[in-house]
């Protein structure tokens, strides 16, 4: 795979000052996003977070997504660290198919079987990409922000050492309990 990546370039946010690279493999887009003292971190704190159109931007109460990533924004910005803003929406069946899986869920499937009836896998994504980001930007160690065990595999397959990880639980609410209830039960996340 061909991929195209920019240069680093400065971003202010509300949680602090960032530093920001691009990735582009096929269609895809993916921001990796530093904080400034990131290349001195011998092992930085770093979030694979998936993109989610409805909960990061929109702020759905349907998941956790963008709880999760103002979680992640503000630890690497206090403690330093990397969030790989990994654009695969719907666990990478993209947008317009999760939107035919939430018209499911509507009907009183869960998150699973939604996937299943439009015939994806429960879980599409696949992370070669971070394992491309990681080399460039040179992490051979870290600390994992994540409850999802496919994640942590991931990394271990890299031959990345995981120092230490770091549960991502935010508060849930009253539209996304059945969701994080069959995250835990069904497909093993560490909730
Ligand atoms: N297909 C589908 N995708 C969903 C649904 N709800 C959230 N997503 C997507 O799931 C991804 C986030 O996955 P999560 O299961 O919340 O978390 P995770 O990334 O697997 O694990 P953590 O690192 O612990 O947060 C994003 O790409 C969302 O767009 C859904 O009901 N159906
Ligand atoms: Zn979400």
């Amino acid at each position: 795979m061909n991929i195209i990546q920019s240069n680093i370039a400065n971003l202010p946010t509300k949680y602090g000052k960032f530093k920001i690279k691009a990735y582009k493999d096929g269609t895809q887009e993916h921001l990796a996003i530093m904080s400034q003292n990131f290349e001195n971190i011998d092992a930085p704190y770093v979030r694979i977070h998936s993109e989610c159109l409805t909960g990061d931007t929109l702020g759905s109460l349907k998941c956790d997504c963008q709880n999760q990533l103002d979680l992640s924004l503000k630890f690497i910005a206090r403690e330093g660290g990397l969030v790989i803003y990994h654009r695969q929406e719907g666990r990478n069946i993209g947008l317009v198919n999760k939107v035919n899986a939430y018209a499911l869920q509507d009907q009183g499937r869960n998150t699973i079987q939604a996937n299943l009836e439009l015939g994806f896998k429960e879980d599409e994504r696949d992370y070669s990409i971070v394992g491309h980001i990681f080399k460039d930007l040179g992490v051979k160690k870290l600390k994992l922000i994540t409850n999802n065990p496919k994640k942590i595999d991931y990394v271990e397959s890299l031959g990345i050492e995981i120092v230490e990880r770091i549960p991502a639980i935010t508060q849930s609410n009253k539209y996304n309990e059945g969701y994080l209830q069959t995250k835990k039960e069904q497909m093993g996340h560490m909730l």
